[in-house]
């Protein structure tokens, strides 16, 4: 049997720990051939939630699940890892945005991104779910100073499925059939959900929507989505979050389809005059096993005020972090 790939999962004992470990498990993360090792990190009071968890994944007799280690040590928990998801933050509430979570959920993330220098495999890659996911992944990041900046990376699918999802509603072509949209910026109410390039059945998806529909309707639905489900669940979304974490890294292991692109919160290199080293959503491909920002994509004036605006919020969430010492 192939060597099981180490795939570590903080806050395991959560909602979206709930959703996502039996996916995980199941072999759909990586593949269908690829075992998996699970490596549950939690704090001193998760911990035995998460070996209730750990008791049902057992009771699955999932075939390619190699074994399941649980700990409350980032040190111990990113020991070997592969894949890192660090998803172990708090949840916002309802009237809250994510960045209020900023000062709560930013010192999670240091120990983590020293954990993860000291210990993770070399070809580890991280993907930061937990709120505000970008600066949460810039601050793992910026205390691992060993690990290629590239491999941490912030998730922005879920607002790209559910960008998928609306345009497919309005334009009754079924989501398959949708090509080229991008998410820009931050995972917040300012992200920008961009249909300039994307093709609907091979249709400029800008032929068959107007714009307003696109200001008053497609974007604020998109960017107000995780509050909207607040709101109607008294919970923020778990297991929309843990598909889009799947995709996430089935893509960034698996390569993107040939000619498509995905979006992907990872450090800017300066493309589209998104400053260097700020962990901002780009049209993305994974090819070889790494990440591509798609270049060369036209931003017209609409686009390039919204990106903007997303960007500030950033270099925003930057210098609070700075502030509070977590860079
Ligand atoms: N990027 C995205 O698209 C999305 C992000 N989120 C965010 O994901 C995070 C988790 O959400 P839920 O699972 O619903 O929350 P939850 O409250 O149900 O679970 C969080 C878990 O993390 C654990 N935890 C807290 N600090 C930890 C630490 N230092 N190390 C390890 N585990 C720790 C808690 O004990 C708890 O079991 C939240 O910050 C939420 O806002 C949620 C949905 C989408
Ligand atoms: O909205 C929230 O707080 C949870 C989240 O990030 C989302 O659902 O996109």
């Amino acid at each position: 049997m192939t060597t099981p790939v180490n795939v570590t999962v903080t806050g395991a004992a959560g909602q979206i720990g709930y959703a996502l470990l039996f996916r995980i498990a199941s072999g759909q993360l990586l593949g269908p051939d690829v075992p998996v090792r699970l490596r549950l990190l939690e704090i001193p009071q998760g911990v035995k939630a998460a070996e209730g968890t750990a008791m049902e994944l057992d009771d699955c007799a999932f075939p390619l699940l190699a074994g399941i280690d649980i700990f409350d040590d980032p040190r111990r928990g990113f020991d070997g890892a592969n894949i890192a998801l660090l998803v172990g933050a708090r949840p916002r509430g309802p009237g809250m945005e994510r960045g209020d979570l900023l000062e709560a959920n930013g010192g999670i993330f240091k120990p983590q991104g020293e954990a993860i220098n000291a210990g993770a495999a070399q070809d580890v890659r991280v993907l930061v779910v937990g709120n505000p996911a970008n600066t949460n992944a810039l601050i793992a990041q910026a205390h691992a100073p060993d690990v290629p900046a590239e491999r941490f990376t912030a998730m922005t699918r879920l607002d790209h499925n559910r960008a998928l999802s609306q345009l497919s509603a309005k334009t009754g072509a079924p989501v398959g059939d949708i090509t080229g949209l991008t998410i820009w910026g931050n995972h917040s109410a300012t992200q920008y959900p961009d249909v300039f390039h994307a093709r609907v059945a091979g249709r400029p998806a800008s032929e068959l929507v107007d714009e307003a529909w696109l200001e008053n309707d497609f974007i604020p639905t998109v960017a107000k989505r995780g509050a909207a489900i607040i709101a109607a669940r008294g919970a923020s979304s778990a297991a929309s979050a843990a598909n889009a974490a799947v995709d996430h890294v089935f893509d960034w292991v698996n390569g993107t389809p040939a000619g498509e692109w995905t979006s992907v919160a990872l450090p800017s290199d300066g493309s589209y005059g998104v400053p260097e080293g700020l962990i901002s959503s780009f049209p993305a491909r994974s090819v070889g096993g790494r990440w591509e920002i798609v270049q060369d994509l036209e931003i017209n004036a609409f686009s390039r005020a919204k990106i903007d605006a997303s960007v500030a919020e950033l270099v925003e969430e930057r210098e609070a972090v700075k502030g509070l010492g977590l860079i």
